[in-house]
């Protein structure tokens, strides 16, 4: 109950796609626990929730339940060859919370990127096109601040930075 409370915070009624980036720089603060339990928490209250795993360790992917040697496209594929996001959607156990996934193939994206135009973009305008079926879409950015996570910040209405309690963390 309180976590719906909280989140009338961010503009109830106004909630339609809003998308959420989960970022550090900084590895192992709790992005991925974040984000899965965020997007788990909403699903249970009722959202429509899309998580969308852009960390090639595929962490938030395994999270909810997909066997990464099973899947077939993945994030990968919509960022550096446009396929639509709509088809690489997989649905969960958790009902309401669906997720496009990562793989290690999305180690690559980082470099085969940097020749593409609007390389900063490409997240943005995929997620456009099915944002509107979501209440909330949670990105789960890598522990870096390259093209990966550009896009996801990019791409995003709000920015949760998850810091652990120690100094290097809030540098990060
Ligand atoms: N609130 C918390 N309290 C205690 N431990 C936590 C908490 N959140 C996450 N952890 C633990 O911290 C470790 C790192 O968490 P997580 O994988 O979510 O971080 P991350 O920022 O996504 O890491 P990376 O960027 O390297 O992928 C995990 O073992 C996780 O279980």
């Amino acid at each position: 109950m309180r976590f719906s409370n909280y989140f009338t915070c961010l503009k109830e009624g106004d909630n339609v796609g809003k998308i959420i980036a989960i970022a550090n720089q900084k590895g192992g603060v709790g992005k991925t626990t974040t984000s899965v339990n965020l997007g788990a928490c909403l699903a249970y209250i009722g959202k429509k929730v899309l998580l969308v795993d852009t960390d090639p360790q595929g962490n938030a992917t395994s999270g909810v339940g997909i066997e990464k040697a099973d899947v077939e496209q993945c994030i990968y594929d919509v960022l550096v060859d446009d396929v639509e996001a709509k088809s690489v959607i997989h649905p969960t156990a958790v009902e309401n919370l669906y997720t496009i996934p990562a793989t290690i193939q999305l180690a690559g994206a980082e470099i085969e990127l940097v020749p593409t135009i609007s390389r900063e973009v490409r997240l943005k305008r995929a997620l456009g096109e099915v944002k509107d079926r979501f209440d909330y879409i949670i990105i789960d950015c890598p522990p870096s601040l390259g093209l990966l996570t550009l896009n996801a910040l990019t791409a995003s209405d709000a920015v949760i930075i998850p810091v652990q309690c120690e100094y290097y963390a809030l540098e990060g």
